[in-house]
């Protein structure tokens, strides 16, 4: 019928009219078959029966034709091998089966499988399969897959992460443990050569992170999961720090399946963090103590004091003259002296002692676990070590120093007062010298 208004019209009206219903053909009649013959003969899928031997007694047109299966092309063995199915008389569905073809190619099946009993046999003699070639899709979602796990790996290796399961194998019962190729990369080791284990995998950590760690292992398992930052040594004895983070999977019935995780490589960050940290608490000439960290150390030693007594005593001292350094030879000079007496200074020190720059030509130095006698004496050793011989073309610098020790009641801004002053005395007596808060005469003295 042409596509006319008067087509559609009689279409539509053709609608209403009762349609003759299509005669059923009668079951296991000629025409049954006939028909059932023409509709799997024009299927896109291929259907084979096989028997119980696995020889086709069946192949439609589409088997015949781009499988070249059938009672003349024989069948292959992968797909013979079906046959099984008549003697487990389960049906199976999606079978993935890979036939090798000429010129190392595979085309790849999709098959259906069904057992056959028919009338009057108690057991299935034959077993029908519906077979789509999906070749072209396979080898596209493999192709898919082989891309994204390829960009898996770049990206792991960008960020330095990699990850990592451990499962107990199930015909063994052995733990067995897994690692992403980053893994091997940040422990040092090759694929191909190691084989990672729990126990290797332990052999790489850093020696003094091994308790900790193992700690932390133990709870993982308490708590589903854990993190954690360790160092490990690689066979070449490069120490790395690594994050790691571990979480337990379980499957439906709440059973612990396998415990999965993420390894990644911190150590940038590590140094970058040590860094930055160092460069909060240091000063960047001397490289000591900044004022910031001296003023915390000082509010430990305090909180130690008020607990349980543990006294302590601030040496507070500068350079004699430093102005007329500066003016002599210059700001660069007047710096190297500053940073070689911190060199000096450093090397008298006691292991508790904190050495540190309060600013411009002003250090402190804080003696832990004495009093004002003990740090008298700091002061005494830092001073000799001073002038002990010239710096360079500066020549001999001197220093003079004040000392107070921490008594009840006394504040930090006390405590640092009367060492201000006892060094404004050593300053007026002469220079080059040490002065005691409880030595001087008026106000501080007692
Ligand atoms: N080169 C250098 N000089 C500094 C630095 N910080 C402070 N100074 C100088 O240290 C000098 C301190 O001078 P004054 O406070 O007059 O003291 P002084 O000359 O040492 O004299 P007395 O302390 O009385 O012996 C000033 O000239 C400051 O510019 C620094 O980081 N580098």
């Amino acid at each position: 019928m042409s596509c006319t208004k008067r087509g559609a019209e009689e279409a539509v009206s053709d609608r209403s009219k009762p349609t003759r219903p299509l005669s059923r053909p009668d079951p296991g009649s000629a025409e049954e078959a006939a028909l059932l013959r023409r509709v799997l003969g024009s299927s896109v899928v291929a259907v084979l029966v096989l028997d119980r031997c696995g020889q086709a007694v069946y192949a439609n047109g589409q088997a015949v034709e781009e499988l070249g299966i059938g009672p003349a092309g024989g069948v292959p063995a992968e797909i013979a091998a079906f046959r099984w199915i008549a003697v487990t008389g389960k049906a199976l569905h999606d079978v993935r089966c890979a036939l090798p073809e000429a010129e190392d190619g595979t085309r790849v099946l999709s098959i259906n499988a069904e057992p056959l009993t028919e009338d009057g046999e108690s057991a299935p003699q034959r077993v029908v399969l519906s077979i789509n070639d999906i070749t072209e899709q396979y080898s596209y979602y493999e192709q898919a897959l082989r891309e994204s796990e390829q960009r898996l790996e770049e990206a792991q290796q960008i960020a330095r992460l990699g990850h990592w399961f451990a499962y107990q194998e199930r015909e063994s019962g052995r733990q067995r443990l897994w690692w992403s190729p980053v893994i091997y990369d940040i422990f040092g080791r090759d694929p191909q050569r190691f084989v990672p284990s729990f126990r290797r995998y332990l052999r790489s950590i850093h020696p003094d992170d091994r308790p900790m760690l193992r700690a932390r292992l133990a709870n993982a398992s308490r708590e589903d999961g854990y993190e954690v930052e360790h160092r490990i040594v690689r066979p070449d004895g490069g120490v790395r720090w690594i994050r790691e983070r571990g979480k337990l999977e379980h499957d439906a019935s709440g059973r612990r399946r396998r415990m999965f995780g993420t390894v990644q490589d911190i150590t940038e960050q590590k140094e970058l963090q040590r860094e930055l940290e160092r460069r909060a608490s240091h000063d960047p000439l001397t490289e000591l103590y900044n004022r910031a960290k001296l003023q915390q150390l000082l509010h430990s030693a305090q909180a130690a004091y008020r607990r349980h007594g543990t006294p302590f005593a601030i040496v507070l001292f500068d350079v004699d003259h430093f102005k007329a350094v500066n003016d002599r030879w210059g700001h660069t000079a007047g710096d190297a002296v500053l940073w070689e007496l911190a060199r000096r200074i450093s090397g008298v020190l006691r292991e508790t002692d904190e050495l540190g720059r309060w600013g411009g030509e002003e250090f402190l130095a804080l003696a832990s676990y004495t009093d004002e006698a003990g740090g008298a004496e700091l002061a005494e050793r830092i001073r000799r070590s001073a002038a002990e011989r010239p710096i360079g073309q500066v020549g001999t610098v001197t220093v003079s120093l004040g000392v107070a020790g921490i008594e009840p009641g006394a504040s930090l801004e006390t405590l640092e007062h009367r060492a201000d002053q006892a060094l404004y005395a050593a300053k007026a007596a002469g220079r080059n010298q040490v002065c005691r808060y409880a030595s001087l005469p008026a106000g501080g003295g007692r």
